[in-house]
Formats: structure tokens, sequence, C-alpha cells
């Protein structure tokens, strides 16, 4: 066979073993899985720590074990999960709902303590081993960053002050929604010399400096309007929301909000009411739709 759909393995930043679709071609084995449906195509790159997209994540014989590969491991094997759980749970088909290629980059800069989404792709640091460990090695920080490219393609939530915070809030939620055994998001690359801490919480989001309520509403130029704080209030409203009707009901909910009621400029109130028509549609006006009217009323947003 001269190319085409290998199955290779690697180990994790955790030092976990894991199956990996990869790719043959001339020699190389690379990080391209193939194997989603609609010719949706997951691609891994790494930066050597420099701040370029860098080549594609190759092996010589697909087996990605070195210590330097565990980043491009995670960033390729959570994409794919990302992928997998936004196909099989809402139908979506990529972060475009056309199975554009999920393309990730590793390694970039160094010692670079944070993740982001670019408008075209995933990028990761590996942390500087205090503060973070590599980023792709939390699951729930993939699904936060390729959420921020489902709700860039959906309601394209501005990210500024309580747009912005909701826009912040997807991306936690969804992490959850991805990654529901714990309410925490970032705790597995976070701190690695500290246990239980996280980066934010969305049972507690005042566990970590985030307010839970509209009377704490943080008012900063910062941070684009500190939306990584007041995101504190909305996920805490999801949390109540999860706890009152469960994963199963929030998730679609919230999926219906994101991609049929809220728009670019959309506030916190107007979450709370895409939310509620949202339930309506799905579940009518029965115990669903009072729970997430208690949810908001919890969190001061009417
Ligand atoms: O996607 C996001 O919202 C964050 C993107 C941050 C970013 C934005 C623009 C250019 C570069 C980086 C990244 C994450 C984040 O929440 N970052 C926060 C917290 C944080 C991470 N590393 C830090 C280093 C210093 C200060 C704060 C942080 C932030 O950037 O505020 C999301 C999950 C984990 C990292
Ligand atoms: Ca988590
Ligand atoms: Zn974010």
């Amino acid at each position: 066979v001269t190319h085409g759909a290998t199955s290779g393995y690697g180990y994790g930043v955790l030092g976990d073993y894991k199956t990996l679709n990869t790719y043959y071609y001339n020699g190389w084995y690379y990080l391209y899985d193939v194997t989603k449906p609609m010719n949706g195509v997951i691609e891994t790159r790494d930066a050597n720590n420099g701040t370029t997209q860098g080549g594609y994540s190759v092996d010589s014989n697909n087996a990605f074990t070195s210590s330097g590969q565990a980043a491009d491991v995670d960033a390729h094997k959570y994409a794919g999960i990302v992928y997998d759980y936004y196909y099989n749970t809402h139908n979506r088909n990529s972060f475009d709902n056309a199975g554009s290629t999920i393309i990730s980059t590793v390694h970039y800069s160094t010692n670079y303590n944070n993740a982001f989404w670019n408008g075209n792709q995933m990028v990761y640091g590996d942390g500087d081993g205090t503060t973070f460990i590599a980023l792709s090695g939390a699951l729930d920080v993939v699904a936060h960053e390729l959420t921020h490219a489902v709700t860039e393609r959906t309601a394209g939530l501005i990210y500024q002050d309580q747009s912005g915070a909701l826009n912040e809030s997807m991306s936690d939620v969804f992490g959850y929604f991805v990654e529901p055994n714990d309410y925490l998001m970032g705790e597995d690359v976070y701190t690695p010399g500290i246990s239980g801490d996280a980066l934010r919480s969305i049972s507690d989001p005042t566990a970590y400096g985030q307010p839970d309520h509209m009377n704490d509403y943080y008012y900063t130029s910062s941070d684009n309007g500190g939306v990584h704080t007041n995101s504190g209030i909305p996920n805490k409203a999801a949390y109540n929301t999860i706890v009152s009707i469960g994963k199963t009901k929030a998730e679609k909910i919230y999926y219906r909000a994101l991609t049929v009621y809220l728009t670019s400029s959309s506030d916190f109130s107007d979450a709370r009411a895409a939310l509620l028509s949202s339930t309506a549609d799905l579940y009518g006006y029965g115990t669903e739709y009072t729970a997430v009217e208690n949810a908001w009323d919890a969190v001061g947003v009417y």
C-alpha cells in the first residue's frame, strides 16, 4: 500500500497509553485522522517551540511514544473525541457543520502557559511546568477551544463584556459536557504540583475568584471586560440547570440556544431567554422550563 489510513498509538501528557488514527505516506506516519464521517479530517502539527503553524506531527514507526510527542498525541486524540461528541450528540460535522479540517498546533512558543483558538485552528503551549503542563493534555481544554470555533460559526458572540462572558461560558459548559467527570476546567494540566485545584469551577465559580451572581459582576477594561471572570455567572446558571434537569437534556437546550437563538450581541438576559425558548421547544413548559427559570433567578439574571 503506498498510502492510507493506519492505526498507531502513543503516550499522552499524563503518560497514558492511547490508540491514534494516523495516516501512512511515503515512509512516514502522520497525525492525520481520516476516519470521521463526511470526510471530516483532524490534523495535528508541531511548532517545535516556534510561533508558526508548524509542520505535521510525524513518526517513523507509528508509535508516538517519545516525551516530545505527548502533547501531539493528546491534541490529536482529544480533537477526535470532541469531533465525535458534536457529531454523535448534536449531529454537527466539525466546528462549521461542513466537515472542515480541525487543525491543532502544539509546542507553541516556549513555556507558554495558555492555549487559544486563533480563528482558524487550535494552538497549545507547553506550560512552564509549574503553572501548566502541555495544555492539550486536558480534554476539557480541547473542548473549550473547539467550542470557540463552534460559537464563532453559530451565535458569533462578540468577545467583549457580557456577550464575551457568554462566549467563554459556552466553552466552559461544553467542556463539561464533553468531559463530565467533574465540574472543573483545566484540572488535568493546571499546577502539576498541587492536586485538586483547577482554572475554574462551574459548580462553585467563587472557588477561583469568579462571581456567581450578577451582584458581583466584575466591571473591568482588562480581559475584554473580564470575560474569563464574569463567565462565572452563566457558568453557575448552567451548573444549576445540569443538576436539576440532567446532562442529557441540558446539553440539548444549550446546543439549541447556541445555534438557533443566541446572536453576536446577546447579553446574560438574552441567554436566559434563549435557553427558555430552547427548553420550551424541546420539552415544553413543565419542570425543565421551571428549572431553567430557577437556575437564572439564582444568579440574579432575569
Ligand atoms: O480560550 C480561552 O478562553 C483562553 C485563550 C487565552 C488567549 C486569548 C488570546 C490570545 C492568547 C491566549 C485559554 C484558556 C483560558 O481560560 N485562559 C485564561 C486563564 C489563563 C490561562 N493561562 C493564563 C496565564 C495567565 C493569566 C491567565 C491565564 C486566560 O487566558 O485568561 C481556556 C482554557 C484554558 C486556557
Ligand atoms: Ca474538567
Ligand atoms: Zn475561552
